[in-house]
């Protein structure tokens, strides 16, 4: 039976992460047996490695946390990071080229990172915090054009992160086209529980350990 553990990516992206904040992570991560951890580019062969002997996963972060830069910039990062050893890239959406409606340039964006990568499983972070309901609505159906294999909710960098009400529209929309990862202010049991109640496939969030720690407490 799948238990929450089992739905995390375990997640640290800060500026700040050190070499010791990895292996922080990945000890965690292995202890409590999370589905994988999430990090940026740079940290790729060393989770690799911490997490040789273990089911663990890495998931490497790609044009994060802006979604800014050029596709060919997005496509070597993301190429880099699956040589590296990452099993899973998350790359944000280009938010401006789908408010200027070009959106065109967003389905190749994430079409081409996707070529580039296999059969690994690429997440599309839309930040929903900066998105209408119409654009997060035309973003999913983006997503799956481009096959992407999950749409993620947010970076953690934005002004919010994951809200139940964005979740239910985003699983309206794609209904089994995509799976979806709820991430950004996950920080309680009972938030994560919410989210698995409605149905998301994965959860993305720096808090793992606490939320262990309270169902730990819960059922003792
Ligand atoms: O990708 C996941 C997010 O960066 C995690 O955000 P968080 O630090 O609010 O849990």
């Amino acid at each position: 039976m799948k238990t929450i553990n089992n739905y995390i990516d375990h997640t640290a992206l800060k500026p700040t992460t050190s070499q010791k904040d990895i292996k922080t992570l990945c000890e965690e991560a292995k202890q409590h047996r999370f589905y994988s951890v999430c990090v940026n580019g740079h940290y790729v062969p060393l989770a690799k490695a911490l997490l040789a002997k273990s089911n663990v996963k890495v998931c490497a972060v790609v044009g994060f946390p802006l979604g800014a830069m050029a596709t060919e910039v997005k496509v070597f990062e993301a190429k880099k990071a699956i040589a590296d050893g990452a099993d899973e890239i998350d790359m944000v959406l280009n938010i401006g080229m789908l408010k200027s409606e070009n959106f065109v340039n967003v389905y190749t964006d994430i079409r081409d990172v996707k070529l580039a990568i296999g059969n690994k499983v690429l997440k599309v972070i839309l930040e929903i915090s900066e998105l209408s309901k119409n654009e997060i609505i035309k973003a999913c159906q983006i997503c799956l054009d481009a096959k992407a294999d999950f749409i993620k909710t947010s970076t953690g960098f934005s002004k919010s992160g994951a809200t139940l009400t964005a979740v239910k529209m985003i699983r309206k929309t794609v209904k089994k086209g995509a799976k979806i990862k709820a991430s950004g202010g996950i920080k309680t049991l009972e938030v994560a529980e919410k989210y698995l109640e409605a149905g998301v496939d994965r959860l993305g969030c720096s808090a793992g350990v606490s939320i262990m720690e309270e169902l730990q407490k819960k059922n003792s």
